[in-house]
């Protein structure tokens, strides 16, 4: 059944939050700011999927030290827009990160429900340190007390996709960040 228009709009006709090249320089700043404050160190970077892929990939190549990458998938917002609260591990980290430096790398810290859960999980490894860095902060919504270490833009109470935010598993590959009309749906 094809979708209609107003269920999924092009991502050309909704409002740009942020464009390729704002995100592109708090990325590049970001990936400065980190690279300092690890100077001499490796790292780990845990990406929590799908979400986190593309600014992980960008975040990434902004970090001069040394790196390595894993990924986490959990499942909470599933197609809904509005989280059912709980949070279940899909997929766990593939290296141990006892002793290391990590940093949980997210597109967006909104009730915070998914990254405490997480935060709590990879405390259990005993890394040597876990910080967290996420694209977009929501501090309004937030349902449990977290904050991140790193932040690219801190943003009002509205639903956004584009730079792997998804409505419905679309706009990921939106290369903004646009914000999704209220009619169609958000919080
Ligand atoms: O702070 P919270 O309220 O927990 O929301 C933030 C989380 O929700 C989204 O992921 P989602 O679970 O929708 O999956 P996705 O990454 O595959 O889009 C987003 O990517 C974050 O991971
Ligand atoms: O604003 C949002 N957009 C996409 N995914 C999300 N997950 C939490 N908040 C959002
Ligand atoms: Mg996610």
């Amino acid at each position: 059944m094809p979708s209609s228009p107003l269920q999924f709009p092009p991502a050309a006709s909704m409002d740009v939050l942020y464009s390729k090249t704002q995100i592109a320089e708090r990325v590049a700043a970001i990936g400065k700011q980190i690279s300092e404050d690890y100077e001499g160190q490796s790292i780990v970077l845990i990406g929590v999927l799908k979400g986190a892929a593309i600014f992980l990939a960008d975040l990434a190549r902004a970090i001069t030290v040394d790196a390595t990458f894993d990924f986490v998938a959990v499942s909470s917002y599933g197609r809904a827009r509005v989280s059912s609260g709980a949070v279940k591990l899909i997929k766990d980290i593939d290296n141990p990160i006892e002793g290391k430096h990590v940093i949980l790398v997210e597109d967006i810290l909104d009730t915070g429900l998914t990254l405490s859960y997480l935060r709590g999980l990879m405390l259990q490894h005993k890394p040597a340190s876990l910080k967290i860095a996420t694209c977009l902060d929501k501090p309004e919504r937030r349902l449990v007390p977290i904050e991140a270490d790193y932040v690219a833009f801190s943003i009002p109470n509205a639903f956004v996709i584009g730079y792997g935010m998804d409505y419905a598993e679309r706009y990921r590959n939106v290369e903004d960040i646009r914000l999704m009309p209220p009619e169609v749906g958000g919080h």
